[in-house]
């Protein structure tokens, strides 16, 4: 069978499902794209748009919307997870058994504790002969439903699996580009979350622009120290799922993270921010994870401890910089990260 025949299924209707099942069916490509919620079904299949998550953006008319989750794996030969993270494990549970064989592309950006496991991981527990791969990227999903010119990464040991998935996915404009480090791939995209909050704090106090590039650059620093440790590669942090995410995160006011660091900037409490924004912001959480993976392992993150005290140790922002802009004045580029390669991806 040639590539353009390739049956599709996106498991969850928010944003950035709803984003990607629409992208590969105007590609000609079959797609079915299922969502648990019955009336928000129903409306897309009317209306043709989704207007809970993905309002102005007409669907393709050969788009399939169902809830019923069987019915949407069918016979496709790829299936897109675009599920929260909170949520992830539960939705594999009930399809786990039909993945056999399966490519399974994890697009989520979360960590799940216990255990501080990747998306990708889960599948390997709930999927275990499925074929796993992650995509992660530069990907706000308003701006790829509009068309804007997008570049994302799909990682996955299994080189194939990467072919079939730039070919239903590659367009006129998105490139898509393939990895093998998975891990590193998936750590990007999850860690980068916690610092747009940052970011949008930041902007929210209208800091200069001096400020706004020590942020991302110290959250590089941060991200790359930490994901080193863990066994990725450094070099994939150089690339479009290490730094490209963290730059369009952490400067654009259509990040979902970007928009509660700004809320509590402007002096909202965390509950209020989340309520606002009536979308999933994965930081939130992965900030919890990654404070007590980062003492667990005795990995020094400054930025990471200091926005946990913010947000949840109750500490003033003024306190938190005071300490940060004290701290022992250290290198600038860690050049030791860059000598231990991917020990994950070489499986050493
Ligand atoms: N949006 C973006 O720009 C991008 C998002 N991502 C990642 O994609 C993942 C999904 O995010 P996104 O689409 O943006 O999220 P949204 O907040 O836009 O939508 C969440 C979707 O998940 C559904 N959902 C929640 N819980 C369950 C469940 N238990 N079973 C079935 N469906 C459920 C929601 O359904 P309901 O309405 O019924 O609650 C809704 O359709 C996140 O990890 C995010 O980081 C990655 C790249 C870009
Ligand atoms: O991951 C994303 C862009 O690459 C989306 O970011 P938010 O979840 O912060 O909106």
């Amino acid at each position: 069978m040639s590539e353009q025949k390739q049956a599709v299924c996106v498991l969850g209707g928010g944003s950035f499902g709803t984003t990607l099942a629409n992208l590969m069916a105007t590609n000609g490509i079959s797609v079915t794209l299922w969502l648990r919620d019955e009336a928000v079904a129903r409306q897309m299949n009317e209306e043709r748009e989704n207007r809970r998550y993905l309002p102005g953006f007409k669907l393709d008319p050969s788009l399939r919307i169902t809830t019923g989750i069987q019915a949407a794996l069918g016979s496709a030969d790829i299936i897109f997870l675009a599920i929260p993270s909170g949520a992830f494990r539960s939705v594999l549970q009930q399809i786990g058994g039909s993945l056999a064989g399966k490519a399974v592309v994890s697009t989520t950006k979360g960590i799940e504790q216990p255990g501080f496991l990747m998306m990708s991981e889960i599948v390997e527990q709930e999927a275990p002969a499925a074929r796993v791969a992650v995509l992660s990227g530069p990907n706000l999903a308003k701006e790829m439903a509009a068309g804007a010119l997008t570049a994302t990464v799909v990682a996955s040991a299994d080189e194939q699996l990467c072919r079939k998935v730039q070919a239903v996915l590659g367009s006129r404009t998105l490139r898509v580009y393939a990895s093998q480090d998975r891990y590193g791939v998936e750590l990007g995209g999850a860690l980068k979350n916690v610092y747009a909050i940052i970011s949008g704090m930041a902007a929210a106090m209208g800091v200069g622009e001096n400020t706004k590039s020590m942020l991302i650059t110290r959250a590089l620093a941060e991200m790359t120290r930490f994901a080193v440790h863990m066994g990725a590669n450094p070099m994939t942090f150089l690339g479009l799922a290490g730094v490209g995410d963290l730059i369009v995160t952490c400067t654009s006011p259509m990040s979902r993270n970007y928009q509660v660091g700004h809320a509590l900037g402007k002096g909202q409490t965390l509950e209020e921010s989340v309520a606002q924004l009536g979308q999933v912001a994965e930081g939130v959480n992965t900030l919890r994870v990654l404070k007590q993976k980062s003492e667990e392992e005795g990995v020094y993150m400054p930025l990471v401890t200091g926005l946990h005290a913010i947000i949840f140790e109750q500490r003033t922002l003024e306190d938190v910089i005071a300490r940060l802009m004290s701290g022992e004045q250290k290198d600038d580029v860690e050049f030791a990260a860059f000598s231990q390669l991917g020990r994950r991806e070489t499986g050493q």
